[in-house]
């Protein structure tokens, strides 16, 4: 059998969804598992949804009318009026009106994850109506409840035994009889609430699926031509891999290469199962292959950037030496706001740390660590990483720019740029 991920760039508009059916119908024979990303830039919105619930924002309803109005637009150009999904995603909508009638509370995290969610839920409706119309048998599954999680609301942490048995006893069944369509990023808790497991946790979602039902490999589709040596988005001259390593694709992933969430390879490389990254638009190119044995070939250093970075300088109050039971203490406030350190460096009197900066997760953080700390920061920074780095383009990539961290080892390069 075959996972799929189609993410939220191959479903943006009606062309997206009729394509997607079109790459599945190119498979037709083949028993299929799709899992669905929200559609386009809707996770985003959702996002803005929730901060502006949480504020009682002015523009609360307006946020909420463009979303809707986005997703009924590409239902009319796929569905004639009267078509049984309109109320289907209508009712869908419902459940944030449900959420946002109510005074905010205080957990954000656990109502992020009851809003931000829609965008799954709406989208996969949507793909599984459009497959019954062009006359593709499918089955729409609510992944709530076959992944489950913990209740670490927005990184949801899966419990494997659970989800292995839940997906072992119903999905083998059903893929017998059609495509199966479910929704990538989401899990569910014990208690039947909805977590979502991290940003652009879909890719992840496929691989859950491919580990418990033994995939035959897993294809994520994508608007790139594959994985290439750097951000078509940042840089010009980029090249293709036409294969990699699990390691080296882990390597990526962790340094922030977005093309894939960092938790999808582990799963697949425990169980063997290639990764395809291809082009929804050119669904018979070869794209790039992880898997067990591939021999990598870097010609041009891999390059990852990652924006938005927070440099953070942590000191005593009383010019006394940075110790381990300092860096105990502050490691432990950045796991309790499940803040990850990306670059770091000490010296006698700080420590410093390169975060990613999320606005509800730095106030807290900085609110504590000033408790104990005299905390000085930069934000608005860009953290670049040099795989299989030269000299050369090491100085090239820094050229013009301020540095203000700087860290190398045998195969990679860290620099922190203003
Ligand atoms: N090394 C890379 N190779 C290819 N694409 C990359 C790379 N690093 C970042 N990207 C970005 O990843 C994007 C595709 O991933 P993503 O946006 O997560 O897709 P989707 O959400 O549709 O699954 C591309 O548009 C590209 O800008
Ligand atoms: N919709 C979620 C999950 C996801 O994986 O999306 P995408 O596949 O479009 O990156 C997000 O934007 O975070």
């Amino acid at each position: 059998m075959l996972v799929f991920k189609f993410g939220g760039a191959s479903v943006k508009d009606a062309a997206g969804v009729i394509n997607l059916g079109k790459v599945v119908n190119s498979y037709a024979g083949n028993k299929i598992l799709v899992v669905v990303s929200a559609m386009g830039k809707t996770t985003n919105a959702l996002e803005r949804l929730t901060t502006a619930y949480v504020n009682q924002q002015d523009d609360l309803n307006q946020i909420f009318d463009e979303i809707k109005e986005y997703h009924y637009s590409i239902l009319s150009s796929l569905f004639a009026p009267g078509h049984s999904v309109y109320d289907e995603v209508a009712n869908t909508f419902v459940e944030i009106d449900w959420a946002i009638e109510d005074e905010p509370h205080d957990d954000f995290d656990f109502i992020y994850d009851q809003i931000v969610s829609i965008g799954e839920l709406v989208s996969t409706r949507i793909v599984n109506a459009w497959f019954n119309q062009e006359g593709i048998a499918s089955k729409c599954l609510d992944v709530r409840s076959y992944i489950h999680t913990d209740n670490t609301y927005r990184e949801g942490v899966v419990d494997w035994d659970k989800t292995r048995e839940s997906i072992q006893k119903d999905v083998p069944a059903l893929l017998e009889k059609s495509i199966v369509v479910t929704q990538g990023f989401l899990g569910g808790t014990s208690e039947n609430f909805t977590t979502t497991l991290g940003r652009e946790g879909s890719d992840y979602t496929a691989s859950i699926f491919a580990n418990c039902l033994g995939a035959e490999s897993v294809t994520t589709w994508k608007d790139v031509p594959g994985i290439l040596n750097a951000d078509p988005k940042y840089f010009t001259d980029t090249i293709k891999f036409d294969e990699l390593s699990y390691q080296e694709a882990i390597e990526m992933t962790y340094y922030g290469a977005s093309v894939i969430h960092p938790k999808t390879i582990k799963p697949l490389q425990n169980a063997k199962i290639p990764l395809l990254v291809k082009p929804f638009s050119d669904p018979s190119a070869p794209g790039t292959i992880i898997r067990e044995g591939a021999v990598n070939a870097f010609t041009k250093p891999v390059i990852i950037v990652k924006q938005k970075q927070v440099l953070l300088s942590i000191s005593t109050n009383d010019y006394s030496f940075i110790s381990e039971v300092h860096l105990s203490e502050i490691f432990g406030v950045f796991a309790e706001n499940q803040v990850k350190v990306n670059l770091m460096q000490t010296s006698a009197l700080s420590f410093t740390a390169c975060i990613d900066y999320s606005l509800d997760r730095f106030t807290k953080l900085l609110a504590t660590l000033k408790q104990s700390f005299k905390v000085k920061y930069n934000d608005e920074l860009t953290l670049i990483t040099l795989r299989h780095y030269t000299d050369s383009s090491l100085l090239e990539i820094t050229s013009g720019k301020t540095v203000l961290m700087k860290q190398t080892n045998r195969n990679t390069a860290q620099v922190v740029i203003k």
